[in-house]
């Protein structure tokens, strides 16, 4: 974190910058006072018991609530946009054009083939609907999907149904993508087959990722791993470089291979 904690001192390498977050649902303060950055290529997990504000801190970091005092700032490629100082309506464009979710269940929507489902955040955007389904098709190659472009989500395995919602999450080119428990109703073969591919296509791809997670496993397969009680940080493991990884599916070998991002110093978030 800078130490000033001004804007102008921040590392190039910042994608998300929040301070002081503070969100609270009448008595109960979910945010009490919290800092965050996420970098270029770096994957951040976020712990900690039920209720202690982890989605909350999602959902601010993410433009979809606002919090009720403090600042988030995305570094676009165009320059800083404040998310925290958004309008609703605005925050709705940031999340589209800069943002991706990966949520526990895929979310998928039923009716829609898979490549429509991956195509979805692009179709509802101004891209042609064959564009879309090109680019669509060309993420869902990229995870190993090749072959289930026309099935259903209810024809899909919960692995692939969470493959499908990773691409989806990347359609955009997202700066940031979220991920809230994304692992939660895997087994743990399939749980560390989808980090492969949501690791290699977020962190491999230059994106910031934000991932909640109760599993030890699967946050410890990112740089850093926050944790939150009551609010607040409660601890932090140190930065530490992660070793590069082979593509997200092994069968696949136009999958990028997966890059470790430089996280060479302390960062903002944690208790040091
Ligand atoms: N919309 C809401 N209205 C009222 N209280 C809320 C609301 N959303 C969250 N809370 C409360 O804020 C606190 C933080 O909730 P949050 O969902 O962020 O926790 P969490 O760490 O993500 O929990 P879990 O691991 O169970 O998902 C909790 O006490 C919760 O009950």
């Amino acid at each position: 974190m800078p130490e000033t904690g001004r804007l102008e001192d921040m590392r190039t390498n910042d994608l998300l910058l929040a301070t002081g977050l503070t969100k609270s649902y009448g008595p109960t303060h979910a945010l009490a006072g919290v800092d965050f950055t996420v970098g270029r290529g770096e994957a951040v997990a976020v712990m900690g018991p039920s209720g202690c504000g982890k989605t909350t801190l999602l959902h601010c970091l993410a433009g979809v609530i606002a919090p009720d005092l403090g600042q988030i700032t995305l570094f676009a490629p165009h320059g800083p946009v404040s998310v925290s100082g958004a309008s609703s309506e605005d925050r709705a464009a940031i999340r589209l054009n800069h943002f991706g979710f990966v949520f526990q269940q895929g979310l998928l929507l039923p009716e829609l083939t898979a490549v429509e489902n991956v195509a979805l955040p692009l179709l509802v955007g101004r891209t042609s609907r064959g564009a879309a389904l090109g680019r669509a098709a060309e993420l869902m190659a990229r995870l190993g999907l090749t072959g289930l472009e026309e099935r259903r989500p209810g024809q899909l395995s919960g692995g692939q149904q969470q493959r499908v919602a990773i691409a989806r999450a990347q359609v955009g080119d997202p700066a940031v993508v979220f991920a809230d428990e994304p692992t939660g109703a895997l087994d743990s073969q399939t749980s560390s087959e989808v980090m492969h591919a949501l690791l290699a296509s977020t962190i491999g791809e230059g994106r910031g990722l934000v991932l909640v997670t109760h599993d030890r496993g699967v946050a410890d397969r990112c740089h850093r791993v926050l944790s939150m009680l009551d609010g607040r940080w409660a601890g932090a493991q140190p930065t530490r470089q992660l070793p590069p990884t082979g593509p997200a599916r092994a069968t696949d070998p136009a999958t990028p291979t997966m890059t470790a991002a430089s996280t060479d110093s302390p960062r903002l978030g944690a208790t040091r």
